[in-house]
Parts: C-alpha cells; sequence; structure tokens
C-alpha cells in the first residue's frame, strides 16, 4: 500500500535525533511493531521508511524535535528533559518518561577552583552552557549572580581556557568532566528522555497514536 493512499489523519511522523535517542527509541518502536528501515548513520536521507506505510521517521537535531512537534511538522518525537526545559514545552503533550538517555544536569568547575567559597562570598560568576534557561533558574533560587555565556557545545572547554569559572552541562559517567581535570560541585536535576505529542495530532489522530503510546509506555516502564 503507498502512502498516498492512507488517509491524512492515519499518518504519522516521528521526529527522532541521531545517535542515542534513535538507538535507545528502536526498542520502544519495535515493541509497538513497527521497525525503522534505513539507519540515520549510514544513510544521508532525513525522511525514513518504517515497515508501516503510515508511519515514518524525520531525523533533526535533538534541539529541535520539541520545535518539529510544535508545529504539528511531526506528531510524535522523543527529547530529553534539558531540550524540552529550554523549548519551555508550548503545543506539547508529555505523557510519558520513557527513561531513555539518562544522565543529570550538573555545574562543574576546574579542579583547583573552590566554588562553596566563591558562592558563600557572594561572587558573580561567569557560566558557559547550552541550557541557559534551566541554569539561569538555577543559580537565580540559589541567589548566586551569574553572566552566562551560551555555548553550542564542547562545554567542559570554556573553563579551561578562562572563558567561565564554571559549566552547566549533562554528565552520565563522567569521564568527560574527568580527561578534562574539572568536578562536579552539584547536580541540578535528573534528565532522561520524554515522548512529546503534538496537542492537535492527539486529538485528531488518536486512533492511530493511542496503541503506539501505550506499546511506548508498557515498554519503558519494563526497561525501569
Ligand atoms: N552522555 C550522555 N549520556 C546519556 N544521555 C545523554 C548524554 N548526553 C546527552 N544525553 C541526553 O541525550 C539527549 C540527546 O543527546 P545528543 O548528544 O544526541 O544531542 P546533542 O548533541 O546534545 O543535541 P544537539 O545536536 O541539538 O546539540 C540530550 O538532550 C540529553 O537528554
Ligand atoms: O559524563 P559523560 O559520560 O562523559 O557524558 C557527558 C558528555 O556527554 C555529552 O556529550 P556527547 O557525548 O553527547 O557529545 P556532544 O557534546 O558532541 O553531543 C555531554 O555534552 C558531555 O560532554
Amino acid at each position: 500500500m503507498s502512502t498516498s493512499t492512507i488517509p491524512a489523519k492515519r499518518q504519522l511522523i516521528l521526529a527522532l535525533s541521531k545517535g542515542r535517542i534513535f538507538e535507545d527509541t528502536m526498542p520502544l518502536l519495535e515493541a509497538a511493531g513497527i521497525t525503522v528501515l534505513e539507519n540515520p548513520e549510514t544513510s544521508r536521507k532525513l525522511i525514513l521508511d518504517t515497515n508501516d506505510p503510515g508511519v515514518r521517521v524525520i531525523i533533526v537535531r535533538a534541539s529541535d524535535v520539541p520545535t518539529y512537534v510544535q508545529y504539528g511538522a511531526a506528531d510524535f518525537g522523543v527529547a530529553g528533559k534539558d531540550v524540552l526545559l529550554e523549548h519551555g514545552g508550548e503545543g506539547l503533550y508529555q505523557p510519558i518518561d520513557l527513561k531513555i538517555a539518562s544522565c543529570r544536569m550538573s555545574v562543574a568547575v576546574n579542579a583547583g577552583f573552590d566554588y562553596e567559597t566563591a558562592v558563600r562570598q557572594g561572587a558573580r560568576l561567569r557560566v558557559a552552557t547550552k541550557f541557559v534557561q534551566t541554569a539561569r533558574e538555577h543559580f537565580a533560587a540559589k541567589g548566586v549572580h551569574v553572566d552566562l555565556i551560551k555555548l553550542y557545545g564542547s562545554m567542559e572547554l570554556a573553563p579551561l581556557v578562562g572563558l567561565s569559572d564554571a559549566i552547566v552541562d549533562v554528565v552520565s559517567t563522567g569521564s568527560t568532566l574527568r580527561a578534562n581535570n574539572l568536578v562536579e560541585v552539584e547536580t541540578i536535576m535528573e534528565i532522561s528522555s520524554r515522548l512529546v505529542v503534538n496537542q492537535a495530532a492527539l486529538k485528531l489522530k488518536r486512533e492511530r497514536l493511542q496503541p503506539i503510546l501505550e506499546a511506548f509506555e508498557r515498554a519503558s516502564s519494563k526497561q525501569s
């Protein structure tokens, strides 16, 4: 059956990012009976077919997943809590914590930097991060004055070359911090990835979406 014979309200588009989110979402899709027929690591295609002619996967940057879903260009997607907090969640229904791509959001500094004393003495800190909303809220709640420097990657470099006193970044094994002689001084929050659904799609395509959401929920609760 070609996609053109499937009514629009039965066609679904899922937004995923390459790498850990794509890989960790595959078993959940399999649990819903959906197999992606192409591998984004080896193919340059951005729209991937599945064994279900009514379901396609689009490959976008991790931080762009909420935007595609918010505007309805994708019906649903998978995004980290870190990314969702920066986006704000407008237009998104977030029904399931998939408990994949688990990590934590932390503050880290150069091994020699006395963060506690700097905070206690009311120093103004320069903080480099991709997660400016989360960092702003964290330091405001602590009453710490910060100048935030927006970066798009490799945050760990910033304190090493004097761009910042501290970073706010995600940490999993801690090996990137250790390799760069940085220490974690505060955990801001635990992070995992969530299923996000376009609010209009949830109403208009509920019949098609519901069984997939239920399969994701069952499969993710088995993983935890
Ligand atoms: N080291 C890690 N271990 C486990 N989960 C992680 C790790 N790093 C990031 N994550 C989680 O996985 C999600 C996707 O990470 P990924 O590295 O694929 O994208 P990114 O490079 O951070 O995003 P972008 O390409 O938009 O800059 C993150 O939003 C975060 O929730
Ligand atoms: O504590 P660890 O296990 O070392 O993980 C932390 C690292 O993981 C992420 O980077 P990633 O591997 O996703 O590379 P990226 O920054 O290029 O996305 C994050 O930005 C840290 O650098």
